[in-house]
Parts: C-alpha cells; structure tokens; sequence
C-alpha cells in the first residue's frame, strides 16, 4: 500500500511521558474525525486540532509508494545517532495508514515506534509505544496502551477524566486544551492533577520553547 505523509520532521518530543526525546515525526495526511477544513470545523467530530494535516506539502512530505520507501525516508530524516532511535506516526489520524509492514521497516533500521492516536481505530500489533487522546463523542476502540493523553477540559461530560482513569494505561496525562483559553485550561489542569494524583500534567513543550 502507499502512504500519504503530510510531513516528516525531526525534533523533541514535546509531550507525555517521552517529552524530550529526540524524535522524528512522520505526519500521515487526513483524519477520519475532521477534514481538516477551518469551514468544516463547527461540525466535526474533533473540534478543537491544533494542527494542519491537509495535503501532503510539507517539509519531508508526499506520496510513499511503500513501506520500505517511507521508512528510508524515516532514517534518512533521524539526526540523532545510533542510540535509541525513534518514530512518532501521528497526523492527522495515523491509524487509518499505519501497518504492519510499517512497523516492521521502521523496526529493521533500528527504530522504536510510538505512534498518537485519538483511539477511534484499533492498532496495528508491534508498537512500541500507544499513546491514546480520546476525543468526546467519539468511539474509543483502543482502551489499553502506554499512556492515555487527555486533552483538557472537553466540555461533554463523556469526557472526563474520571471516565479513564480506570483503564489499562501506564501513564494518565491531562494535557490543557491549546487555543484562546489556554491559560484557563492550564490552570484547570493543574488544579485537577493537584486533587487527582493518579494525573499528571502534560505541557506541549515544543510550543513553549519554539520548536517543530
Ligand atoms: C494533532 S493530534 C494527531 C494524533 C491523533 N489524531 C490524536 O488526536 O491523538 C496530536 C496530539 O495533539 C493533541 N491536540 C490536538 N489539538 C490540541 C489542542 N488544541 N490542545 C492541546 N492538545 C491538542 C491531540 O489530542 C493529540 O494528543
Ligand atoms: N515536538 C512535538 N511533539 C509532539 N508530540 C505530539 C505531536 C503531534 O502533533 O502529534 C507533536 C508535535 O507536533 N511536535
Ligand atoms: S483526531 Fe487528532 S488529528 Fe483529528 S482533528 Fe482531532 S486532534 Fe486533530
Ligand atoms: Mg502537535
């Protein structure tokens, strides 16, 4: 199958229990949760993305014609060294592209691979680390992995955090709603994490310092 890829790019891991590792992030194209339109915003699944996953124009991006190009592209993006070399699929919605053959070319370079994922879909076996965002209203499929990363506050009552907290995840990240509100949304973060130890705060911190 071909893989269409919006961008690839290396950086730091910004977020979650990995923040600040190094990283490349290869940025499949679409989501089955929104178009990715502004004007289609109002009415979508997932109201609230903070990034453009439309097309395949970005740095490092375009159309892969197999699993072994995209994952030579992948390690030709890495600038890291030998050690510990990592992959985040993510998008858009990674899961709609992500698959075995993938995983396995990314693993046959030396790659350990994560992928972000609003849950909707079922993972393919062989990643190394799951991270699951769930978005209210929407179905969650994938209900066990490395860390659940909600994104908050959701107004729908479906979505609090309460609601997860149970699940088989090793790490349970609330992560404040980026956009207008952003300071209201992180203080509400911090005061539910302070009254809910089994939370803990997850900033996206490539924002805060200016990176990818
Ligand atoms: C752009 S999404 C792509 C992966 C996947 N579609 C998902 O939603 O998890 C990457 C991460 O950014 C988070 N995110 C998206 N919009 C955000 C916002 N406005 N503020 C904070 N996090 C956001 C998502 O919840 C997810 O954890
Ligand atoms: N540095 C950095 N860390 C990230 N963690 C998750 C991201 C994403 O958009 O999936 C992201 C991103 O876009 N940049
Ligand atoms: S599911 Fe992820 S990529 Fe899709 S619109 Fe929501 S945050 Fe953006
Ligand atoms: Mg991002």
């Amino acid at each position: 199958m071909s893989y269409a890829v919006k961008e690839l790019f290396h950086t730091l891991q910004g977020e979650g229990a990995q923040a600040g590792r190094a990283a490349v992030f290869c940025r499949f194209s679409g989501c089955n949760l929104w178009s990715g339109r502004e004007e289609d915003r109002a009415g979508a699944a997932c109201r609230f993305c903070d990034t453009d996953f439309v097309g395949m124009d970005g740095e490092g991006g375009g159309r892969f014609a197999s699993a072994e190009a995209l994952a030579d592209a992948i390690a030709a993006t890495w600038a890291g060294g030998d050690a510990n070399r990592y992959v985040v699929f993510t998008g858009g919605e990674p899961l709609l592209q992500l698959d075995e053959a993938l995983i396995a070319a990314a693993h046959a370079r030396g790659f350990e691979v994560a992928v972000e994922t609003n849950g909707t879909l079922p993972a393919p076996a062989g990643i190394d680390w799951i991270c699951v965002s769930p978005k209210a209203g929407n179905p969650l499929v994938q209900t066990s992995g490395d860390e659940l990363k909600l994104v908050f506050p959701q107004a729908e009552a479906e979505a609090a955090p309460e609601r997860f907290s149970d699940l088989p995840f090793r790490h349970h990240f609330l992560q404040p709603m980026d956009g207008p509100e952003a300071a209201v949304h992180t203080a509400a973060a911090v005061a539910y994490c302070r009254a809910n130890a089994r939370w803990r705060l997850s900033l996206q911190t490539h924002k805060i310092i200016g990176i990818p």
